[in-house]
């Protein structure tokens, strides 16, 4: 959960986000983008279907937002398996995964959120159930322990990570089909803002729609809820008549400071930070997360990708620089470059 609620960009799962299952798109035909992972996704859900067996296990990682719950649950109706999802956090003993498992029915999708967060001991439990769909669990303590071997019903492990770096190989490996989601092209997420105003029932012209997806930092979630709010400020400023366009959905959007790129206030700080505070860095993260009383997990894994592939920050060996479109955004102009004062060829040695 986020832990700015008022943050109308963040990636997170937010509290209004109940909303989103409406949006959802229920099948693989639905779903738009992620062309990749859909494309592998219909073969393997094809042969396993074919075959009769159960699917091979699929990790899904990616930054917040992008669809990874959405898919997994789309992978098992369209197997035309039962559908049972838990989270990292959430099982606590081996005990509670052996329920789980135990409880599965043949070639059923057990889904598993942030299994980044998964304990260690539980870890364990996992290897040989999704190996040879066996557990192994001991039974009682001290010298009367014992240890039982129990089959289990073949089944297809979904899991989904923030931070597939964090995953330890010997689990990673264990993966069949690994797939990594990417941000969404401003035309992708255009057809899903207006598919969304469809199902929304409200009318929404093609520019209105290129406007929300324009700053919708690439992440569906983020292009639905800001769609939500652009229906709402609509359904006040012209009393639900005409269909939105661009300069409405560009009004709304002002109001909430969401910016031309789809930046908050919060991106913008981070931003600020590096430029006014670092000279453009570089800068480690920890020393920026200490400077905008952020968790550090919270700026690597919902600020920062978006803002790096935009090419509005760069990460260095030596930490985080304002790339120029950066500099760009902040209407900014980057200082001149002293030699030696540590630009990336500088890192290089390339003896100027
Ligand atoms: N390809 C898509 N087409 C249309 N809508 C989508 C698509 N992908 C995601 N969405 C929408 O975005 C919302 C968020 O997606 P989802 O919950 O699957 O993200 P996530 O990757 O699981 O996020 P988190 O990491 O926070 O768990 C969904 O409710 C859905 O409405
Ligand atoms: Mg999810």
């Amino acid at each position: 959960m986020s832990e700015h609620p008022e943050r109308e960009v963040d990636a997170t799962r937010g509290e209004d986000d109940v909303a989103e299952a409406t949006l959802r798109p229920q099948t693989l035909d639905d779903f738009t983008g992620q062309k990749a992972s859909r494309e592998n996704l219909a073969i393997f859900i094809a042969a396993a279907r074919q075959r009769g067996e159960a699917m091979d296990h699929v990790l899904l990682h990616g930054p917040p937002g992008l669809g990874k719950t959405t898919l997994a649950q789309i992978v098992a109706r369209e197997l035309g398996v039962g559908f049972r999802a838990t989270s990292g956090p959430v099982i606590q003993r081996a005990g509670d995964l052996a329920a789980i498992l135990t409880n599965l029915q043949p070639r059923d999708v057990l889904f598993i959120d942030e299994i980044h967060r998964l304990q260690p001991s539980i870890e364990e439990v996992l290897y040989p159930a999704m190996e040879d769909f066996q557990l192994d669990l001991i039974i009682g303590e001290g010298p009367a322990a014992r240890s039982v071997r129990i089959d289990l019903a073949p089944f297809t492990l979904v899991a989904a990570t923030t931070r597939a770096g964090l995953l330890a190989t010997p689990l990673r490996d264990r993966f069949g089909i690994p797939l990594r989601l990417v941000f969404y092209t401003p035309e992708e997420l255009r057809q899903i803002v207006s598919r969304g105003a469809q199902k929304l029932n409200f009318e929404l012209t093609h520019d209105g729609a290129e406007e929300i997806a324009r700053r919708s930092r690439g992440t569906p979630r983020i292009a639905g809820r800001l769609l939500r709010r652009v229906r709402d400020f609509a359904a006040v400023a012209r009393s639900g008549q005409g269909p939105v366009d661009r300069a409405l959905a560009d009004a709304a959007l002002a109001r909430l400071e969401v910016d031309s790129m789809g930046l908050d206030s919060m991106d913008r700080r981070y931003l600020r930070r590096i430029a006014e505070y670092h000279h453009g860095g570089p800068v480690g993260v920890e020393t920026l997360a200490a400077a905008l009383a952020e968790a550090r997990d919270t700026i690597e894994d919902v600020i920062e990708p978006y803002l790096i592939q935009e090419g509005l920050v760069l990460r260095t060996t030596r930490g985080r620089m304002l790339g120029e479109r950066g500099w760009r955004h902040l209407g900014l102009v980057p200082p001149a470059r002293t030699p030696g004062q540590g630009d990336l060829l500088g890192d290089l040695g390339d003896g100027t």
